[in-house]
């Protein structure tokens, strides 16, 4: 089980501040839709420049055009980049086949999927590499979670790894951890917190234990 650190709600510097504080305890680092919308692919090439040995996401939440988006996020130093659950299977399938070009993987987010168990199936045959269950900051306003579409793709998945993302804090962490994702997102569990190091170290370790 991994930990992906999701990065949103800050600018380049801030980010390679933040990452520098948790990279011990991180897997994966994600440059969150937000961060490249206000500063672009240069958020991922910067962070990827500044830490080489991490995996980078690059949560672009593709949804047309895939080919491209991904060559162009693989050229800035992506390692795996984001697709939605709802877009075209053509386009979910070409986003496969360009990563697989640039030796780059693919993780489709099931944010506002309806049919999450018919289309999880579907998805699961394209060959891409994480299918994500996700609670976005809309619906966790509402107290939504993520944990029981968790279970409906851990039953239906076959060859992709699953993921959950949203609103994963530290006193949420023991239930999503014993639906034994292969990867956990959490970006204000830790960014949020005063002692963001600490709150890192700690989730790292529940991960670990939890395995
Ligand atoms: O993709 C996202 C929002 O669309 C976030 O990166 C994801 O939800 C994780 O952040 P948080 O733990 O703060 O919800």
């Amino acid at each position: 089980m991994q930990l992906q650190l999701a990065l949103d709600l800050v600018n380049i510097p801030e980010a390679k501040e933040l990452v520098k504080e948790v990279e011990e305890y991180v897997d994966i680092v994600e440059i969150g839709t937000p961060v490249i919308i206000n500063e672009g692919l240069r958020a991922v090439k910067e962070i990827k420049e500044a830490f080489p040995n991490l995996t980078v996401l690059a949560d672009l939440k593709i949804m047309d055009a895939a080919a491209y988006e991904v060559m162009k996020a693989s050229e800035a130093g992506a390692d795996i980049i984001t697709i939605l659950g709802v877009a075209e299977d053509m386009s979910i399938k070409g986003a496969v086949e360009e990563a697989r070009k640039q030796g780059k993987k693919i993780l489709v987010d099931m944010i506002g999927v309806k049919n999450l168990e018919e289309r999880a199936k579907e998805v699961d045959e394209f060959g891409v590499d994480y299918i994500c269950v996700h609670t976005g900051y809309d619906l966790q306003a509402v107290g939504k979670n993520s944990l029981e579409d968790l279970l409906t793709i851990k039953r239906v998945v076959k060859n992709a790894k699953t993921a959950i993302a949203g609103g994963i804090k530290l006193n949420t962490l023991p239930e999503v951890i014993k639906a034994k994702p292969d990867l956990v997102i959490v970006g204000g569990g830790i960014t949020g917190q005063e002692d963001k190091r600490a709150v890192a170290a700690e989730m790292k370790k529940m991960i670990q234990q939890g395995e």
